[in-house]
Formats: structure tokens, sequence, C-alpha cells
């Protein structure tokens, strides 16, 4: 039976996440940290894994970042988009609380809430929503701001359901494996890699050009340092199309001459199904008409 390790514990939104990507019959494996998600697929022990990877208020999930970029490669297949509106559990009366415990992420998207609500109480950050909820049972922290499922997973008081700064707010999820063959294309696709960069004057905006002028669009740029130098960078980029597609694989080959290192995350469809815009000059025909012509001239044949 597949396995697919999820961020957990039980109850996070990652759970739900993984739930609405899994097949029938596989079986969702809670693990602590999104490091030991990836880790688990990477040894081998879980046949994928599903992580949060960005949030339409707060950005990037830098956790999924260098657990991406560090270790053997793994590549998304598939990704997930929900929408986070979060319940507040407690085991105290409201004036009790002195403690609210959450997710970084979660805290930064209900701090408008928690200000009006609970002005008392200091915020604690967990390692997962669930986490929170665990804290709150075994008394470390007398609230938790938590994902709506968990309340079946933690008997607790329920101080506030569908609570959320920004009401439309958004997580993006990635299902990921072991390097193979990527989902065939569906015209509807996003392709994401990582680029570190040499310290040279211009370099993205080189990167950039190489995807403008194959009028690829970017559906996500975000910077992460590298750990060595400061103002040394890796950039997480997201692009609409497949790896199959002409234009993109041409990008990419072009992004590999000109960066220190590309690696590939994966070619999948994306979850809004908003299909890729092709420009009259780069769809597959045009290329494999210009490489003909070239081939063409090689051998002497010019028409
Ligand atoms: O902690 C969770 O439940 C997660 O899955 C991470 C997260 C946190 C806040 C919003 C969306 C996802």
């Amino acid at each position: 039976m597949p396995r697919i390790a999820y961020f957990g514990p039980q109850g996070t939104f990652t759970e739900q996440a993984a739930g609405s990507l899994a097949g029938q019959g596989d079986e969702l494996v809670p693990v602590d940290t999104i490091a030991s998600a990836l880790a688990s697929v990477r040894a081998g022990e879980t046949d994928a894994a599903c992580v949060p990877v960005e949030n339409s208020v707060e950005g990037a999930v830098p956790a999924t970042m260098d657990a991406l970029a560090d270790g053997e490669p793994v590549t998304a297949v598939a990704e997930a988009v929900l929408p986070v509106r979060f319940t507040v559990l407690t085991g105290q009366d409201t004036e009790q609380i002195r403690t609210v415990a959450s997710h970084p992420h979660a805290l930064a998207q209900v701090r408008g809430w928690l200000a009006e609500h609970l002005p008392q109480a200091q915020l604690v950050a967990s390692t997962s929503t669930a986490a929170a909820a665990v804290g709150v049972q075994r008394g470390e922290f007398d609230a938790a701001v938590t994902a709506p499922v968990a309340v079946t997973h933690y008997p607790l008081r329920v101080l506030a359901t569908d609570v959320a700064d920004v009401p439309d707010a958004v997580t993006r999820f990635l299902l990921l494996r072991r390097p193979a063959t990527p989902p065939p294309p569906t015209g509807a696709d996003r392709t994401s890699i990582i680029a570190f960069m040499p310290d040279r004057t211009a370099a993205l905006a080189e990167v950039l050009n190489e995807l403008a002028v194959r009028g690829i669009s970017l559906t996500r740029l975000d910077a992460r340092p590298t750990k060595g130098r400061l103002g040394e960078y890796r950039f997480h980029l997201d692009m609409a199309g497949h790896i199959a597609e002409q234009r993109i694989g041409d990008a990419l080959a072009a992004l590999h001459r000109r960066c220190t290192n590309v690696r590939f995350l994966g070619s999948f469809p994306r979850a809004d199904g908003v299909p890729s815009t092709v420009s009259a000059t780069a769809g597959d025909t045009d290329f494999v008409t210009a490489a003909d012509w070239v081939a063409a001239i090689r051998n002497g044949d010019q028409a």
C-alpha cells in the first residue's frame, strides 16, 4: 500500500492536503517536521511526502525551501491549494488564556483577531498547528490556533471558528516523490526549479530574461540565503508550463548554462487549472521547425 508522509501530527492543514492528493488506499503517515517528511521519502521509508510550500498572505514556507534545496533531489508530482481559516481551541475559560500557540504562518494570519479577542495572551510558535493543540492538551499552552479538522483529533473546547484576518487566504501544498519521469503535460502545468546563481552583476536579470524571451510566465520568485556568504542567494522559481514543452526545456537548458546549479523540482498540473499562454513564436512546432532548419544547414541541405 503506498505510504504518504505528511507534516503532522494528525489534524494539520497538511493532512487535509495529503488526503486530497492521495489515491484510494494510500496510507497517510504523520511526521513531526517538514524536513523529516522529505527525509522519509528520500530514504524510501515512504513513497511520497506532502508539505506546505507557500501561503497567499505569509508567502513562502522557509523550512520547505531549505528541505527541498538540501539533500537528495525530490520532485513534485502534484499540488493542492486549500483555503485556510482557523479554529481556536482551548482547555481554559477565555479570561484565563495567557498563551496562544500555533505555527508561525497561522499566528501571522490571525494577529488582528488575537489582538481584538485575546489581547492579554502571549503568542508562542509551535512546529505545526496540530502540535499546538497537543501542547494545549499537555497543559503547555492555554490555547491553540488550528485547522478545523484538529477538533476531531483533540477534544478541546472550541473558542472560535472561521478565524482569519484575510478571509480568502489559501496555502499551496506539494506532493513530492523520488525523481522519476514527470507526469504528462496537461496544458495547465507548473514547473518548479531552484537556481543557484553565480555572484555576478545582473545574474538574476539574465535568468529572468531567458524566461521572458521565450514568453514564459513566472508564477513565483523567492530568494533564500545560501547560508554561505552574506548576499549569496538561491532563487526558487515557478513558471507556467511543463518540461516536456520545447520552450520550457530550452529555457531550463539555458539556465543550466548560466547558473552555478539548477535543481529541477518537478512539472505537474496546476491546482487552479489555468492553461499556459504560449506566444505566437514559442510553440513546440516553432522550436522543432527552427531546430530542423539549423540541422539542414549543418547537413548542407539548406532549402
Ligand atoms: O501547521 C499546519 O497545520 C500546517 O499544515 C502548516 C500550515 C500552517 C498555517 C497555514 C497553513 C499551513
